[in-house]
């Protein structure tokens, strides 16, 4: 809404007496004989002084603020001016004195300035999520959309645990992508919390992208999900991600089994790792948006808090090269910033120069985990901290020395204090 929506404004085409200006307002007793006249034998006599209603009271500046109380009182009727200047400006408005009959201009001294936002018309802005089974490309394809890294990825389902978002600004619309985590059949508290976020984010968003990697058969977990869009009442574009790892025939043949999977408002075939169609795929969504001016300031392309990318890109390094259970086992959480500038903390800083000090827990669920995290001599985790590192100093333009301790907290995936402590 624009401060012009909010104030109401003079309508210059209209009778100016339709309006209770205060002017007006001091002339309600000459008007009030004006009316007794006009009526006229046979014609209804003037409507009774009353109180006006909120819609009256809302068609000019407020009215009875401006008045003065003594006027509200002069012939007694303690009201109902508002009123009865309409009903004068329609038979006698002539009997007003010229002097105070209201002119175009005369509330310029009360009137709030008009801000007109710099939109173009016709801009479009609003929320799209990316749904799918876990490893089904949605944060790469997020990643390649927003041109930028937003979102953690890697070879392991189940990587993404929140919902990022990535901004997109165009010159006429602008997408804010929501990146979900994988929809799955839950088999901890965390799985179950995690779908609970993802049909949570369905119903908030504008239009929704339901990938599908075009290099996996369409198992019981795509059908899983299907069902729950079909009840969706948004726009579901389908996406056949992931398309450079299949020939031209088996794409089209995946196309045809999307196709029969649901009732889909366009579907799209896209990779992100060469770029492809990400551009048709950006553009099907931003036609699902609607009109509204920008979401998210010019140049933001995330909002994720720094604290919170910074225990993602240690969990993405984290995650490399280990198997089995450990990657749904491994939970990171960035302790302390301490940065040697800051006057606050610089006497009580030791070491590391003027490095920004970053200090991190990973957490694991068993202590024969930890040890694999740790590795023999603590070689995995040096390998880790090395590769963490590079991502956080590109992040924040700055060198940092990282701090990674190596922690136990038993079940933690299916402990609700635990999660809670964790951010789930
Ligand atoms: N060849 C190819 N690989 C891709 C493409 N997109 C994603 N991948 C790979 O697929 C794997 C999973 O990608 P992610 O983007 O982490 O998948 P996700 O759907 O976000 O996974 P969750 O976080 O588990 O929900 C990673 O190893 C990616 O490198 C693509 O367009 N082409």
């Amino acid at each position: 809404m624009t401060e012009q929506d909010r104030t109401p404004q003079p309508d210059p085409a209209a009778d100016p007496q339709d309006a209770a200006s205060p002017a007006a307002d001091s002339h309600a007793a000459d008007v009030q004989d004006a009316e007794a006249q006009a009526a006229g034998p046979g014609r209804p006599a003037p409507r009774s002084p009353r109180f006006p209603t909120d819609a009256e009271l809302m068609a000019g500046p407020n009215a009875l603020e401006e008045m003065e109380a003594e006027a509200l009182d002069e012939d007694g009727d303690g009201g109902g001016r508002a009123h009865d200047v309409e009903d004068g400006a329609a038979d006698g408005a002539d009997d007003c004195d010229e002097d105070d009959a209201w002119e175009p201009g005369d509330w310029d001294s009360t009137r709030a300035p008009v801000i007109v936002p710099a939109v173009p018309e016709g801009f479009r802005a609003g929320f799209a999520c990316l749904v799918g089974r876990p490893n089904a490309g949605k944060s790469t394809l997020t990643n390649a959309m927003v041109g930028q890294k937003v979102a953690i990825t890697s070879g392991r389902p189940q990587t993404t645990r929140h919902n990022v978002r990535g901004v997109i600004h165009r010159e006429r619309a602008q997408l804010v992508l929501v990146d979900t985590p994988g929809m799955h059949r839950p088999r901890t508290l965390l799985g179950k919390r995690l779908n609970d976020l993802v049909r949570e984010t369905l119903t908030e968003v504008d239009v929704v992208a339901f990938c599908i990697p075009a290099n996996e058969k369409i198992g019981p977990g795509d059908r899983f999900i299907a069902r729950d869009l079909a009840d969706l009442r948004r726009p579901v574009v389908a996406v056949v991600t992931k398309a450079d790892t299949v020939s031209r025939e088996d794409l089209a043949k995946q196309l045809l089994a999307v196709d029969a999977l649901g009732d889909w408002a366009d579907i799209v075939p896209v990779s992100a790792r060469r770029g492809d169609q990400v551009d048709v795929l950006e553009e099907v969504l931003m036609g699902h948006l609607p009109p509204s001016p920008p979401l998210y300031p010019t140049g933001e392309v995330t909002d994720e808090p720094q604290q919170v990318m910074i225990g993602e890109l240690v969990r993405e390094a984290a995650l490399e090269g280990v198997r089995d259970e450990l990657p749904h086992s491994l939970a990171v959480v960035v302790d302390e910033l301490v940065d040697p500038a800051d006057k606050e903390t610089a006497g009580f800083v030791k070491g590391a120069g003027r490095r920004l000090q970053v200090r991190v827990s990973l957490y694991v669920e068993r202590d024969s985990q930890k040890a694999i995290v740790i590795g023999r001599g603590g070689a995995r985790l040096k390998e880790v901290g090395v590769r963490a590192r590079q991502g956080i100093e590109q992040l924040l333009g700055r060198k940092v020395y990282l701090d990674l301790h190596v922690r136990t907290a038993k079940d933690w995936q299916s402990d609700p204090k635990a999660l809670s402590k964790l951010g789930f």
